[in-house]
């Protein structure tokens, strides 16, 4: 059982159900037949408390679709508007059980509350030559992060502003 509501246009949090017994619970992640979306790739990062990875998109014409969830922590992830220019941000705590949809067009971003295991199924298989984001902390976007002085990587520290790289935005993404 899923639950489904938007957040921000086709942004959409997923509540599944979860069914805890003596061992620990079970819980489906996916089903195709209440969200038939194809999903090409899984990925599985670990962020400890405080690590700020984004905000990253999959540039034209290869943008990516991305199910997010957490399997054991908690994470701020926040989903950019980016189809035609940017469009605004919303930002979803998540935990195990909790799952965010953000389309292709949009650019994502998470910082993690808690030490995370992060994984997300992805429409598309990533493609170096297209991997590219804006900064976290465009005050254009002002995306407000939950914890003070994020942990970044090299590559993130160096994202350009909205500014300085609207010619890669997504115009036309599709939805799934
Ligand atoms: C995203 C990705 C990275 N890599 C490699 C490239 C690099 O050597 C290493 C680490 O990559 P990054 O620093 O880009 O990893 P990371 O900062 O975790 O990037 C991810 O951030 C979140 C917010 C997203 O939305 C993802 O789509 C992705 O962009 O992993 C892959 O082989 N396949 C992939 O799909």
């Amino acid at each position: 059982m899923f639950k489904f509501t938007p957040i921000l246009g086709p942004v959409t949090l997923i509540e599944t159900t979860q069914y805890p017994d003596d061992r620990g619970f079970f819980q489906e992640l996916f089903r195709e037949s209440q969200f038939p979306c194809r999903f090409v790739q899984v990925n599985h990062s670990f962020s400890r408390r405080g690590v700020l990875r984004g905000l990253h998109f999959q540039a034209m014409p290869v943008p990516q679709g991305k199910l997010v969830t957490v399997i054991t922590g908690r994470i701020y992830d926040v989903a950019v508007d980016l189809r035609r220019g940017f469009k605004g941000w919303a930002g979803v705590e998540l935990t195990p059980g909790k799952l965010l949809w953000i389309p292709p067009g949009f650019a994502h971003g998470f910082q993690a509350l808690e030490d995370s295991h992060v994984i997300y199924f992805v429409t598309r298989e990533f493609s170096p030559q297209h991997d590219a984001g804006v900064a976290w902390d465009d005050p254009e976007i002002g995306v407000r992060w939950p914890l003070p002085n994020p942990i970044l990587s090299e590559k993130d520290r160096k994202l350009p502003r909205l500014a300085e790289s609207r010619a890669n935005f997504p115009e036309d993404p599709g939805t799934c």
